[in-house]
């Protein structure tokens, strides 16, 4: 998920070509307090006018502290935008005062009631400890992210090689998506040349589960990509599971053996995750076969 700053105009005329699976068009923290205006006009004409292919678009608007929230979500939701990021959240009442506001600007511009899902960015000790709240305020919530930067602030801290700082925010809003059944995404990397320290924190938080990560900068995204793309060695497991597990059923029977390892319904599962990315990462044929390099 690639933030794009909404008062740049070649950046969100280019956004497209590099690849994201999603463009997160920021309005609030990389555009000035001058430019603000400005920027939710650049945004609302990108939307209506940018192809921006298949990827997933969200607008990341000013937080509910600002004069400038309600002129966002009313632009963005005649923009029709996928998804509206809140910055900043603290409460479970915040993003139910997003939501209210959303419906009210849904029905103005005749959209059906519902079309703009919703996202939540945990940015505090207090959003943190609300995470569980905040992840379930919603039926239009699709994910909660972490952003390191102003929660290492709030916390009196900084960010450090080795991410210790970030270890209970992280699994916190782990937990708090997957208890409520929605995604959850890491913070940004801001330094550009450090692509080792980059690489580390990419493998680490696929290791702990989150389902990606916010980034700043075109070049981060093949390497989250690379992380997040299942191995050839990944995709044939997964495909010798499901079929493994397909004759099982033939044969009415819950659990089996494949190649002397017990395959059950948890094991089933995570083949068809496998199979649900290597599908995202264009792996596999239209049969559901790995396609061989
Ligand atoms: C804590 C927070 O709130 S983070 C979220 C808010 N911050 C942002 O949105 C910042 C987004 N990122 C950026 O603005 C930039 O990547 C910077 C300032 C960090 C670095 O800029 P640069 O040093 O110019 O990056 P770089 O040299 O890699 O740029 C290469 C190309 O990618 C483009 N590009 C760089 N970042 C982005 C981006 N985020 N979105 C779209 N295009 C981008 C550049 O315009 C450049 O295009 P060009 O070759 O056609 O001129
Ligand atoms: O959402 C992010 O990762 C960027 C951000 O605002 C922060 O870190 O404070
Ligand atoms: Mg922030």
């Amino acid at each position: 998920m690639m933030f794009v700053p909404g008062n740049n105009p070649a950046m969100l005329k280019d956004a497209g070509i590099y690849g994201a699976d999603s463009i997160m068009f920021d309005l609030e923290d990389a555009v000035s307090l001058t430019e603000k205006d400005a920027a939710r006009i650049l945004v609302y004409e990108a939307l209506t006018h940018v192809d921006y292919g298949e990827a997933e678009k969200v607008v990341r608007i000013n937080g509910l502290d600002t004069p400038f929230y309600q002129a966002d979500i009313k632009a963005m939701v005649k923009a029709k935008v996928d998804v509206i990021r809140l910055p900043k959240v603290e409460s479970a009442e915040m993003m139910k005062k997003l939501e209210s506001l959303v419906t009210a600007a849904e029905n103005e511009f005749g959209i059906p009631v519902g079309t703009i899902h919703l996202m939540a960015a945990i940015e505090s000790a207090k959003g943190v400890l609300n995470a569980p709240e905040i992840a379930a305020a919603s039926k239009r919530m699709i994910g909660i992210a972490l952003s390191a930067e102003d929660y290492t602030t709030d916390m009196k801290t900084h960010r450090y090689p080795d991410g210790a700082e970030l270890e209970f925010a992280r699994n916190m809003v782990l937990h708090a998506a997957r208890a409520a059944g929605i995604a959850a995404f890491d913070t940004v990397f801001t330094d550009m040349n450090d692509t080792e320290g980059f690489y580390r924190e990419t493998k680490h938080i696929h290791q702990l589960g989150f389902d990606g990560k916010s980034l700043v900068n075109p070049r981060q995204i093949a390497m989250v990509n690379q992380v997040y793309q299942p191995t050839e060695k990944e995709i044939k497991q997964a495909l010798e599971v499901i079929n493994a597990i397909k004759e099982a059923k033939v044969k009415g029977s819950g659990v089996i053996s494949l190649n002397g390892q017990m395959v059950d319904r948890p094991v089933a599962l995570r083949a068809q995750r496998v199979i649900k990315l290597a599908e995202a990462s264009h792996l596999l044929d239209e049969e559901g076969n790995y396609i061989e390099k």
